[in-house]
Parts: C-alpha cells; structure tokens; sequence
C-alpha cells in the first residue's frame, strides 16, 4: 500500500536522512505575519519529539507544513525521503493517507460510523479493502479489543482518542502527527495516550520506519508532562527554533517535565517580561 515514492527498505544510508527533515522552512500569512522564519532540523526514525513554546510561536504552522497539511511560503519538507513540494495535490493527499497518521485534541471520530469503521476510514479512502483483522489488531494495540462495534458516543474521551490512534497506526504510518493529543483528557487518561504513543515508536513490531524501527511521533503540546514522554522536546519562539531538551538516561517523567517547565518558564518570561524588548534571540541549539 506504500506509494512508490517510498525509499527502498532497510537501505543503510537512509538512516543518514530523517524521517522529517525541514530546510530553511518559513511560512508567512499576507505581508506581515511570519509565522515561521526559517526552521532547520531533522528528526530521526523511531523517535519521539514534542514541539514546544509559548501561544503564538508557529507550532501548529510547523506542524501543518510539516505533515503536507500546508506548504510552506519558501524552504523545503522532506518526508521519509519524499520533497513535498515536488508532489501536486493528488499525491500529497495519497501520501498523508498512506504513510502519515493523525491524532488530534478533539479525536475527530465520524459518530454515525462504529469503532471498526472509523479505524478502517484511512485504508478505505486510500482505495483499499477494508480488512477486519487489521481493525482487530490496532484496536488490541491500543486496549480496545471487544469495542469494535460501538459508536464514538458510548465511549469514554479517552476510549475515542485510543480509537483516534488505532486510526492513526493501521496503515502503519511512518510518521504520526499529534496535536495537543491529550488537551481534552484527564491526567491519567493523558497518561495512558502517551503510553501508547511511545509504545507506537518503540516497538519494531510496528515495522514502520526503514529498518524495522516503530513510527516516529511528532508531537505539539502545551504539557509539560506529556513532552516528558518525548525522547527530545524542541522550542519555538517567534517562528524560530530556540532550543531544545534531550531525555537523560535514568530521568523519570516528572523530573523531565521540571525540566521542560524551567525551559518554557525562561521562554516565556523572556518574552513578557521586560528584557523582552527587542523581541528574544535564544541562540538555538543545532539540531541534529
Ligand atoms: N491563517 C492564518 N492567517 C493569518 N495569521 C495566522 C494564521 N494562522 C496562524 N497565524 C499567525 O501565525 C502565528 C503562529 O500561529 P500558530 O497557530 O502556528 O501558533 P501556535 O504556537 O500554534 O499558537 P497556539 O499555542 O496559541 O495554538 C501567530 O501570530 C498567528 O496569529
């Protein structure tokens, strides 16, 4: 079901390029909003990264340029090897169906479709036979087995977002695009969402990167606990990327969300407070 755009399996030297790779991306809305000014960096297959920053930073710009949802004003967005730029709108459309996945704050199920038929919409708008045992495999995946023949309203939020993502991983996605996946949900709920989405870029089983790695999962959120999940939380500021937090070997959860707090708390102070003017200038890490 992969379109041939797709690089050749397992080539060592693909593991060279990111599975999401931004060069000189900007995006500007009329004269005067720029929303991103120029945004370098690759992110590796199999890993785990949340976008980050204060309200107004260009994270859901950057996220919509870089799953194909928008193109940017200049710059170039590689997917698993694809240039999105050198695609047209059919096989953009194609591409985002087949090789991306998307899970959204608001679990955006279709209600008058059941649990199986809303996991299986990707395959049938893709043009492809809806199989039941793929709907059965994501939804045991995601701990939903036995709810295949519900509708989105007798489940719980956290039910439907388990849903969204069973949605997201049964074409086996290369990459998942998530925002603000747990914005409507409880912490504990929260919690078990970004279990799985990191079980989703661990386990080699999903085969979905070159390789045999899992999917690589790009994330924005305002949580800091749910970045602490992520295996590196990049910064925006200004449409720029200002910085970034790698996990630390032996950390837990609440000591990298601390930390990402500090790091947001910095950013935005620096933002509002009074050294804000001029507008800040975070000297970016590189980013690999
Ligand atoms: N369609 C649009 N037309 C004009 N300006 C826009 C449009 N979309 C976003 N912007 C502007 O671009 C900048 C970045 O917006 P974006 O939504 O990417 O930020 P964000 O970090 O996701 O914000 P938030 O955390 O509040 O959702 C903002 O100044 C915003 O007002």
């Amino acid at each position: 079901m992969r379109e041939n755009t797709r690089q050749p399996e397992a080539a060592p030297g693909l593991r060279a390029y990111g599975a999401v790779e931004l060069r000189a991306v900007t995006r500007r809305y009329g004269r005067t909003v720029h929303a991103l000014r120029g945004i370098d960096l690759s992110l590796p297959y199999g890993t785990f990264t949340a976008v980050m920053g204060p309200s107004g930073s260009g994270k859901s710009t950057f996220l919509q340029c870089a799953a194909g949802l928008d193109r940017p004003t200049s710059g170039s967005v590689h997917l698993a090897g694809t240039d999105l730029g050198a695609l047209g709108e059919n096989k953009l459309t194609a591409l985002r169906r087949t090789r991306l996945g998307f899970v959204f704050q608001a679990f955006n199920l279709l209600p008058s479709l059941t649990v199986e038929q809303n996991v299986l919409l990707p395959l049938r708008l893709a043009g492809h036979r809806p199989e039941g045992h793929r709907a059965a495999r994501v939804l045991a995946q995601v701990g939903l087995e036995g709810h295949a023949r519900r509708r989105p309203d007798q489940l719980s939020g956290g039910q439907q977002q388990r849903v969204a993502l069973a949605r997201a991983l049964v074409t086996s996605p290369e990459v998942i695009f998530a925002d603000e996946p747990t914005g409507a949900l409880d912490t504990t709920t929260a919690a078990e969402i970004l279990a799985l989405l990191r079980a989703a870029v661990d386990t080699p089983a999903d085969a979905a990167g070159p390789g045999g790695t899992g999917a690589t999962v790009v994330m924005v959120t305002h949580d800091p606990t749910a970045a602490a999940h992520a295996d590196r939380v990049l910064f925006l500021a200004d449409g720029r990327l200002a910085g970034s937090l790698e996990r630390r070997p032996g950390e837990n959860v609440p000591q990298r969300a601390d930390r990402i707090a500090a790091r947001m708390a910095d950013l935005t102070a620096r933002r509002t407070g009074p050294a804000a003017h001029p507008a800040p200038q975070a000297a970016p890490e590189p980013v690999a």
